[in-house]
């Protein structure tokens, strides 16, 4: 069999027009992993409210992040790829769970080079079902539907994965040396309680008391809310951060349902008001820095520890493109191409 590999992103509108936006928003959030209530009245929310208002207070946000080549994220993603490229023979694309390149782009680019065997890498640190798992059925079915030939080896979430954690950590440190700040903020995208829940797999796990997910359990391997804690707890290892001075938070609610807490908005102004003057901020549940990362926590989170009285706010970089994390991806290809370790 010829061997091949996909990396797979969220993707981002294909501009800033808020025509653009509404298209995107409309794709991703009819999905039914990410708003998962039943059809109608997903279609009732996002159609009949969400769109009305959202397109253009999101447009508004990306024309505040967006770069000359376009989305952040698509950029980066792409910079990344060139840099695995140049470390394997295999090929290597990219595609977007929404947007474009489409994963059916992706896998018809890899089906032309005559790969019928694939590595599918999500790049998601930790398990989501609105992440991971919407990318791993999409494209189960399209391999079904249009390349019923091909393998596909599906990556697991690399949250804890020792040379994952070193690059993370190493690429924190190498920000926080030059830094004199009071407490480091480990801030992940939120996820509704409810999808915690629909993930576990034993059904008997997840209380979102804050004790489950300490608990040694099978649960885990699907339980985004411990994969979070567990990497900022790795990285602090690593790091050896000492206790009290760093913590973990949840980023990016939408609607009114709850969502995993403490909320990074409220934990930021808490600091400020607590009289800390010095945060720095980091955000692992993203490899690239995309409008969550650069708007609305370098933006917006920085303006509330500001108004909240703090002084300096400091947002460090997600991997992006970095030589040593596209050296750990093509490390991850390497040992899957020999077929003589586990990927993860
Ligand atoms: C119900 C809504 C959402 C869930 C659940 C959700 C989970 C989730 N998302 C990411 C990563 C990203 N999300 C991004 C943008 C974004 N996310 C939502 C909603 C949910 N996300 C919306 C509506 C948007 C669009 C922007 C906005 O209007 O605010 C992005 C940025 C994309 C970009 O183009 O830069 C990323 C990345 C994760 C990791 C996650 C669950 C773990
Ligand atoms: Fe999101
Ligand atoms: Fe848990």
């Amino acid at each position: 069999m010829s061997k091949g590999v996909l990396l797979v992103n969220l993707g981002s509108p294909k501009s800033t027009d808020p025509k653009d936006v509404k298209k995107y928003l409309g794709e991703f959030l009819m999905d039914e992993r990410v708003i998962d209530v039943p059809y109608a009245a997903r279609a009732l929310l996002v159609k009949g409210i969400i769109l009305n208002t959202r397109p253009k207070q999101s447009a508004k946000a990306y024309s505040k992040i967006w770069w000359e080549e376009g989305s952040p994220l698509i950029v980066l993603t792409e910079r990344l790829q060139k840099k695995v490229q140049a470390h394997t023979e295999l090929p290597v694309e990219i595609a977007m769970r929404y947007g474009t390149p489409s994963i059916k782009e992706g896998l018809q680019k890899l089906h032309d080079q005559g790969v019928d065997d694939v590595m599918l890498l999500p790049l998601y640190p930790q398990f989501a079902m609105a992440t991971t798992e919407t990318i791993l059925v999409l494209a189960e079915e399209l391999r079904a539907t249009h390349f019923p030939t091909m393998k596909i080896t599906d990556v697991p979430a690399f949250y804890r994965k020792d040379d994952y954690i070193k690059v993370l950590s190493e690429s924190i440190g190498e920000h926080l040396k030059e830094l004199d700040y009071e407490h480091l903020l480990f801030s992940y995208h939120g996820v509704p309680e409810r999808h915690i829940r629909k993930s576990d797999v034993t059904k008997l796990h997840c209380k979102i008391d804050g004790s489950c997910c300490s608990a040694a359990s099978k649960a885990h391997e699907f339980c985004y809310r411990h994969q979070c804690y567990e990497t900022t707890r790795k990285v602090g290892q690593y790091l050896n951060l000492e206790p009290g001075t760093f913590s973990t938070s949840f980023q990016s609610r939408l609607g009114f349902d709850p969502w995993l807490q403490p909320y990074t908005d409220r934990t930021i102004e808490r600091m400020g008001k607590e009289g800390f003057k010095k945060m720095a901020i980091v955000t692992p549940a993203f490899v690239s820095d995309c409008l969550e990362t650069l708007e609305e926590i370098a933006m917006e989170g920085e303006e509330i520890f500001h108004e909240a009285g703090g002084k300096e706010f400091t947002t460090i970089p997600c991997l992006n493109d970095r030589d040593d994390w596209a050296a750990v991806i093509a490390g991850w290809i390497a040992a899957w191409e020999e077929a003589k370790v586990e990927v993860v």
